[in-house]
Protein backbone atom coordinates (compact mmCIF):
# COMPACT_ATOMS: atom_id res chain seq x y z
CA UNK A 1 0.00 0.00 0.00
CA UNK A 2 0.95 3.59 -1.06
CA UNK A 3 -0.14 6.87 -0.01
CA UNK A 4 1.11 9.80 -2.41
CA UNK A 5 0.75 13.53 -1.34
CA UNK A 6 1.94 15.57 -4.27
CA UNK A 7 1.44 19.99 -3.33
CA UNK A 8 -1.22 18.87 -0.84
CA UNK A 9 -2.75 22.59 0.09
CA UNK A 10 -5.86 22.88 1.71
CA UNK A 11 -7.51 26.37 2.89
CA UNK A 12 -10.81 27.26 4.56
CA UNK A 13 -12.02 30.66 3.42
CA UNK A 14 -9.34 32.98 3.66
CA UNK A 15 -7.09 30.62 5.74
CA UNK A 16 -4.68 28.49 5.11
CA UNK A 17 -4.31 25.06 6.67
CA UNK A 18 -1.56 23.41 5.32
CA UNK A 19 0.08 24.73 1.66
CA UNK A 20 2.61 22.56 -0.73
CA UNK A 21 2.82 19.16 1.41
CA UNK A 22 4.27 16.35 -0.18
CA UNK A 23 4.27 12.62 1.53
CA UNK A 24 5.07 9.65 0.73
CA UNK A 25 4.12 6.92 2.60
CA UNK A 26 4.18 3.23 1.88
CA UNK A 27 3.39 -0.25 4.21
CA UNK A 28 5.59 -0.10 7.29
CA UNK A 29 5.60 3.26 7.61
CA UNK A 30 4.77 5.40 10.67
CA UNK A 31 3.90 9.46 10.21
CA UNK A 32 3.21 11.45 13.47
CA UNK A 33 2.05 14.29 12.61
CA UNK A 34 2.57 17.10 15.32
CA UNK A 35 1.39 21.04 15.29
CA UNK A 36 -0.39 22.95 18.08
CA UNK A 37 -4.25 23.33 18.73
CA UNK A 38 -5.98 24.27 15.51
CA UNK A 39 -2.78 23.91 13.36
CA UNK A 40 -5.07 21.30 11.13
CA UNK A 41 -3.42 17.91 12.41
CA UNK A 42 -7.56 16.60 11.72
CA UNK A 43 -7.94 18.28 9.01
CA UNK A 44 -4.77 16.74 6.80
CA UNK A 45 -6.59 13.38 8.54
CA UNK A 46 -9.99 13.88 7.07
CA UNK A 47 -8.10 15.38 3.70
CA UNK A 48 -5.82 12.05 3.38
CA UNK A 49 -8.83 9.85 4.23
CA UNK A 50 -10.99 11.88 1.36
CA UNK A 51 -13.60 12.78 3.44
CA UNK A 52 -12.87 16.48 2.62
CA UNK A 53 -10.90 17.51 -0.29
CA UNK A 54 -8.15 19.37 -0.79
CA UNK A 55 -8.05 22.81 -1.87
CA UNK A 56 -5.38 22.29 -4.83
CA UNK A 57 -2.68 19.41 -5.10
CA UNK A 58 -3.09 15.86 -4.92
CA UNK A 59 -3.51 12.89 -3.02
CA UNK A 60 -3.20 9.40 -4.58
CA UNK A 61 -3.92 5.82 -2.77
CA UNK A 62 -2.51 2.55 -4.74
CA UNK A 63 -1.90 -0.71 -3.80
CA UNK A 64 0.81 -3.12 -5.41
CA UNK A 65 -0.85 -3.00 -8.78
CA UNK A 66 -3.24 -0.19 -8.85
CA UNK A 67 -4.60 3.42 -7.79
CA UNK A 68 -7.05 3.04 -5.52
CA UNK A 69 -10.19 5.52 -6.13
CA UNK A 70 -11.03 7.79 -3.60
CA UNK A 71 -14.76 6.53 -3.12
CA UNK A 72 -12.68 3.26 -1.87
CA UNK A 73 -10.26 4.27 0.76
CA UNK A 74 -13.19 4.25 3.72
CA UNK A 75 -12.64 0.34 2.81
CA UNK A 76 -8.49 0.05 3.63
CA UNK A 77 -8.63 2.59 6.35
CA UNK A 78 -9.42 2.22 10.05
CA UNK A 79 -9.84 5.07 12.20
CA UNK A 80 -9.84 6.09 16.21
CA UNK A 81 -10.26 9.47 16.90
CA UNK A 82 -11.80 11.74 20.20
CA UNK A 83 -14.36 12.73 17.84
CA UNK A 84 -15.97 9.61 16.72
CA UNK A 85 -17.98 8.22 19.20
CA UNK A 86 -18.97 4.52 19.83
CA UNK A 87 -22.73 3.39 19.72
CA UNK A 88 -22.76 3.11 23.76
CA UNK A 89 -26.34 1.64 23.69
CA UNK A 90 -24.44 -1.68 22.58
CA UNK A 91 -22.35 -4.30 25.20
CA UNK A 92 -18.68 -4.78 24.10
CA UNK A 93 -19.86 -8.15 22.47
CA UNK A 94 -22.56 -6.70 20.48
CA UNK A 95 -20.41 -3.85 19.40
CA UNK A 96 -17.77 -5.92 17.95
CA UNK A 97 -20.49 -8.20 16.20
CA UNK A 98 -21.77 -5.08 14.86
CA UNK A 99 -18.42 -3.64 14.18
CA UNK A 100 -17.12 -6.66 12.47
CA UNK A 101 -19.75 -6.65 9.94
CA UNK A 102 -18.45 -3.91 8.34
CA UNK A 103 -14.35 -4.45 9.06
CA UNK A 104 -12.75 -7.89 8.81
CA UNK A 105 -11.29 -8.97 11.88
CA UNK A 106 -7.06 -9.49 11.96
CA UNK A 107 -6.82 -13.48 11.51
CA UNK A 108 -3.83 -13.77 14.10
CA UNK A 109 -6.64 -13.45 17.38
CA UNK A 110 -9.85 -14.56 17.72
CA UNK A 111 -12.70 -12.22 19.35
CA UNK A 112 -12.67 -13.22 22.30
CA UNK A 113 -8.72 -13.05 22.59
CA UNK A 114 -9.57 -9.29 21.71
CA UNK A 115 -11.42 -8.61 24.64
CA UNK A 116 -8.97 -10.25 26.81
CA UNK A 117 -6.61 -8.20 25.08
CA UNK A 118 -8.16 -5.23 25.73
CA UNK A 119 -8.61 -6.03 29.87
CA UNK A 120 -12.19 -6.15 29.34
CA UNK A 121 -13.05 -9.46 29.43
CA UNK A 122 -14.76 -9.32 32.79
CA UNK A 123 -17.56 -6.94 30.97
CA UNK A 124 -17.88 -8.04 27.85
CA UNK A 125 -21.55 -8.00 28.38
CA UNK A 126 -21.75 -4.43 29.95
CA UNK A 127 -23.10 -1.65 27.79
CA UNK A 128 -20.54 0.53 26.75
CA UNK A 129 -22.22 3.90 28.09
CA UNK A 130 -21.06 2.69 31.76
CA UNK A 131 -17.41 1.67 30.87
CA UNK A 132 -14.82 4.84 31.63
CA UNK A 133 -13.33 7.32 29.52
CA UNK A 134 -10.11 4.72 29.50
CA UNK A 135 -11.53 1.92 28.83
CA UNK A 136 -13.75 3.74 26.08
CA UNK A 137 -10.63 4.78 24.91
CA UNK A 138 -9.13 1.18 24.78
CA UNK A 139 -11.66 -0.29 23.08
CA UNK A 140 -11.85 2.09 20.49
CA UNK A 141 -7.87 1.62 20.14
CA UNK A 142 -8.31 -1.86 19.39
CA UNK A 143 -11.60 -1.59 17.03
CA UNK A 144 -8.85 0.32 14.77
CA UNK A 145 -6.00 -2.16 14.93
CA UNK A 146 -8.28 -4.92 15.37
CA UNK A 147 -9.78 -4.21 12.01
CA UNK A 148 -7.74 -6.02 8.77
CA UNK A 149 -7.58 -2.39 7.58
CA UNK A 150 -3.64 -1.37 5.35
CA UNK A 151 -3.96 2.07 7.00
CA UNK A 152 -4.68 2.90 10.27
CA UNK A 153 -5.33 6.71 11.71
CA UNK A 154 -5.18 7.44 15.51
CA UNK A 155 -6.25 11.35 16.66
CA UNK A 156 -4.78 11.53 20.29
CA UNK A 157 -4.29 7.81 20.41
CA UNK A 158 -3.53 8.18 24.50
CA UNK A 159 -6.08 10.47 25.83
CA UNK A 160 -8.16 9.41 29.01
CA UNK A 161 -5.67 6.74 29.44
CA UNK A 162 -3.35 6.58 32.46
CA UNK A 163 0.10 5.05 32.92
CA UNK A 164 -0.68 1.19 32.47
CA UNK A 165 -2.91 2.09 29.49
CA UNK A 166 -0.21 3.83 27.91
CA UNK A 167 2.38 1.02 28.02
CA UNK A 168 -0.64 -0.62 26.83
CA UNK A 169 -0.96 1.27 23.89
CA UNK A 170 2.70 1.02 22.87
CA UNK A 171 2.24 -2.85 23.06
CA UNK A 172 -0.79 -2.55 20.87
CA UNK A 173 1.01 -0.60 18.36
CA UNK A 174 3.96 -3.25 18.75
CA UNK A 175 1.94 -5.87 18.04
CA UNK A 176 -0.48 -5.12 15.37
CA UNK A 177 0.22 -1.72 14.01
CA UNK A 178 3.63 -1.80 12.27
CA UNK A 179 3.36 -3.30 9.40
CA UNK A 180 0.63 -0.68 8.19
CA UNK A 181 0.40 2.62 7.24
CA UNK A 182 -0.21 4.39 10.76
CA UNK A 183 -0.66 8.20 10.96
CA UNK A 184 -0.84 9.38 14.43
CA UNK A 185 -1.56 12.73 15.15
CA UNK A 186 -0.89 13.99 18.64
CA UNK A 187 1.85 16.57 20.50
CA UNK A 188 2.72 14.17 23.26
CA UNK A 189 6.26 12.51 22.40
CA UNK A 190 5.28 9.40 23.95
CA UNK A 191 2.55 8.45 21.63
CA UNK A 192 4.77 8.40 18.47
CA UNK A 193 8.33 8.01 19.62
CA UNK A 194 8.30 4.83 17.56
CA UNK A 195 7.50 6.91 14.75
CA UNK A 196 9.48 6.31 11.77
CA UNK A 197 8.68 10.62 9.84
CA UNK A 198 7.14 13.16 11.34
CA UNK A 199 5.72 16.60 10.00
CA UNK A 200 5.18 19.64 11.95
CA UNK A 201 2.02 21.45 10.00
CA UNK A 202 3.74 24.90 11.52
CA UNK A 203 5.63 24.28 8.82
CA UNK A 204 3.14 24.16 6.21
CA UNK A 205 1.65 27.25 6.23
N1 LIG B 1 -15.23 22.85 8.32
C1 LIG B 1 -14.44 23.89 8.65
N2 LIG B 1 -14.72 25.12 8.20
C2 LIG B 1 -13.91 26.17 8.51
N3 LIG B 1 -12.80 26.07 9.29
C3 LIG B 1 -12.50 24.87 9.76
C4 LIG B 1 -13.29 23.70 9.49
N4 LIG B 1 -12.73 22.62 10.10
C5 LIG B 1 -11.63 23.09 10.74
N5 LIG B 1 -11.50 24.41 10.53
C6 LIG B 1 -10.40 25.26 11.03
O1 LIG B 1 -9.18 24.69 10.62
C7 LIG B 1 -8.18 24.88 11.61
C8 LIG B 1 -7.54 23.54 11.94
O2 LIG B 1 -8.46 22.73 12.69
P1 LIG B 1 -8.13 21.23 13.08
O3 LIG B 1 -9.30 20.69 13.83
O4 LIG B 1 -7.69 20.50 11.86
O5 LIG B 1 -6.87 21.44 14.05
P2 LIG B 1 -6.10 20.40 14.98
O6 LIG B 1 -4.64 20.62 14.77
O7 LIG B 1 -6.62 19.01 14.75
O8 LIG B 1 -6.53 20.92 16.42
P3 LIG B 1 -6.57 20.19 17.87
O9 LIG B 1 -5.14 19.89 18.24
O10 LIG B 1 -7.17 21.26 18.74
O11 LIG B 1 -7.43 18.96 17.73
C9 LIG B 1 -8.87 25.58 12.79
O12 LIG B 1 -8.63 26.97 12.67
C10 LIG B 1 -10.34 25.29 12.54
O13 LIG B 1 -11.18 26.31 13.06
Amino acid sequence: MKIQLTEASKRFQYEWIFKNLNLHLQSGDSLAVTGSNGSGKSTLLKCIAGSIPLSSGKITWANEQNEIPSSDWYQKLSISAPYLELPEEFTLSELLDFHFQFKTPIPEISISEMVKTMYLDQHANKPVSQFSSGMKQRVKLSLALFSDCPVVFLDEPTSNLDARGIAWYLELIKNFGLNRILIICSNEPREFEFCTKKIKLEEYK
